[in-house]
């Protein structure tokens, strides 16, 4: 039996109720996080870090200080994971939502700072925490176009790209730790979460939940009088404010909430 057919065989708890749910949603946002993207190959933020991060935790390197102590540490991993996201392709999860954006009115806000979601063909609503492919000089905030050498393997330093304005060190267009959230990309999160009502649909795609302020978002979706949908293989710390927990991944579940 291929792969497709052990995932049509696997049942999932709760998924006539989501696809009725969804069948009488008027509206759809969803709130994505790094499980989204794990079965294209993107590591989520819980997965172990591979090789020379293994020792680091990254909500360590995904700061203000750290860049400030060694850019071209931290440009390093960021190099990295942008040839990563080069090499990957949306998975089956991403497509789901682009397909059902065809017959209903979807928004995504996602903390994924991958463009895994456009490249699936999805409009994204917000990045709540940036986006790894824009860049902007650390000194000047003039974006930065152009170029950008990634390395083919991890590397352990890597001289940031200089601001063609200001000769400034260039760094990812991703929020870090202890950095505001874009204000933009927040106010439409919120927007969309308030003009939430009774038999909207929220899908809570492959997030732990442990991240502010985007870990408030599903309750205050849930507070809108929203159904609150979680996309995830496990519990997390949003589990409880969720009306249906289907307990799958990605791109196994959300093909079938959308056929
Ligand atoms: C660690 C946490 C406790 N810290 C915070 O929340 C902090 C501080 C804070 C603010 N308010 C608080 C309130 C309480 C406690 C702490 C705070 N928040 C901030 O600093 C935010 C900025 C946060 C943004 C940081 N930047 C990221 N990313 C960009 C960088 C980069 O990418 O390098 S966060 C980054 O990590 C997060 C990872 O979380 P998830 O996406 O949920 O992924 P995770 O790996 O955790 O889990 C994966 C899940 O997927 C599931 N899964 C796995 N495979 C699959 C699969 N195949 N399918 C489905 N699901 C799957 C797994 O089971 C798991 O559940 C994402 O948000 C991601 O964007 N800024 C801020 O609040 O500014 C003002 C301020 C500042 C200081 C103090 C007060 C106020």
């Amino acid at each position: 039996t291929s792969d497709a057919d052990a995932v049509e065989e696997t049942q999932v708890a709760g998924l006539g109720e989501a696809v009725d749910a969804l069948r009488g949603a008027r509206r759809v946002l969803v709130l994505s996080g790094a499980g989204m993207s794990a079965e294209s190959g993107v590591p989520t933020f819980r997965d172990a870090q591979t090789g020379l991060w293994e020792q680091v935790d990254p909500t360590d390197l995904a700061t203000p200080e750290a860049w400030e102590q060694d850019p071209p540490y931290v440009w390093a991993w960021y190099a990295w994971r942008i040839g990563r996201l080069r090499a990957v392709q949306p998975n089956a999860g991403h497509r789901a939502l682009a397909e059902l954006a065809a017959y209903r009115e979807v928004s995504i806000a996602t903390q994924n700072v991958d463009d895994l979601h456009e490249r699936a063909g999805s409009t994204v609503l917000a990045h709540v925490h940036g986006s790894l492919t824009d860049l902007r000089c650390s000194d000047c905030a003039t974006p930065h176009v152009g170029p950008v050498e990634v390395p083919e393997d991890p590397v352990e330093r890597l001289e940031p790209p200089s601001c063609g304005e200001c000769g400034g060190d260039v760094r990812p267009g991703v929020v870090w730790f202890g950095e505001m959230l874009p204000a933009r990309a927040l106010a439409e999160t919120t927007a969309a979460i308030e003009a939430l009502t009774e038999g909207d649909v929220v899908l809570v795609v492959g997030t732990s939940g442990v991240v502010y302020p985007a870990a408030g978002f599903p309750a205050m979706a849930r507070a809108e009088g929203a159904t609150v949908i979680e996309v995830n293989p496990t519990e997390t710390e949003v589990s409880d404010v969720c009306d249906l927990r289907l307990r799958g991944t990605a791109a196994q579940v959300l093909p079938r909430l959308v056929a």
